[in-house]
């Protein structure tokens, strides 16, 4: 990562690198598709995949940095991170180093909340967001499955609904191939802006 621009966006928005968002339910697939995304993306130097720091333990489908709640409380008082958010009971946040490697020109990629995209929109110049997301009973079986222990009751987590599809550019229905649809993300993170908001199933 690059340490050389200031931490605060000044005139107008952060860019001119772009902000690639997955969102989408608990279930559908977005740490999945990421993992594999990033590999075949590894030796790209102009993207990057950013890590999150949660208030939870890491899972073997990601690559989180753990907090405790009160460390985390302590980086958003010094304004350590770009994008903030709270659900299912913990903490997560998107490190403010992005910033740099937007500023830079490079593609950052990063799981958050829907909760955040209008402000991710209103702070960065070039966002894309990709909608990752399931009929319901397979999220429910995909939680079920998955049996992450920091998971608490899956009844909440499928229940939760924020936000509209409509704040998508994207739609990945991830109901096929997990390596079909991770060639259509990696498309995505890579061709940019040629093939605008369409669904990909
Ligand atoms: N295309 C797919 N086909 C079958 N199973 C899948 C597919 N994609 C993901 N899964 C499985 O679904 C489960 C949930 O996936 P994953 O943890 O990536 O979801 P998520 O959207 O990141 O969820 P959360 O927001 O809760 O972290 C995992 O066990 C994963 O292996
Ligand atoms: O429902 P919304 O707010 O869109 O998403 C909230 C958060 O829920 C999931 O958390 P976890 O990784 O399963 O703990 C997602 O990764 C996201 O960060």
């Amino acid at each position: 990562m690059t340490d050389f621009a200031p931490i605060t966006a000044h005139n107008g928005r952060i860019g001119p690198g772009r902000l690639v968002l997955l969102v989408g339910p608990s279930g559908a697939g977005k740490d999945t598709l990421l993992g594999i995304a990033k590999a075949t993306c590894l030796g790209k130097r102009d993207i990057v995949f950013a890590r999150r720091v949660i208030t939870r333990e890491p899972s073997p489908a990601e690559d989180n940095l753990q907090s405790t709640p009160e460390a985390f409380r302590a980086m958003i008082a010094g304004g350590e991170f770009a994008l903030h958010w709270q659900a299912h009971g913990h903490s997560y946040g998107v490190l403010r180093s992005i910033d740099n490697e937007l500023r830079a020109g490079h593609t950052v990629v990063a799981n958050v909340s829907r909760t955040v995209i209008a402000l991710a929109r209103q702070t960065y110049e070039n966002v894309t967001v990709v909608l990752v997301t399931a009929p319901e009973d397979i999220l429910a079986n995909r939680i079920a499955a998955r049996a992450r222990r920091s998971d608490g009751i899956s009844a909440d987590r499928i229940g939760r609904t924020v936000g509209s599809s409509a704040d998508a550019d994207f739609t990945i229905l991830n109901v096929a191939s997990r390596d079909d649809h991770a060639r259509e993300l990696v498309e995505i993170i890579c061709d940019g802006d040629s093939a605008r908001r369409r669904v990909v199933q």
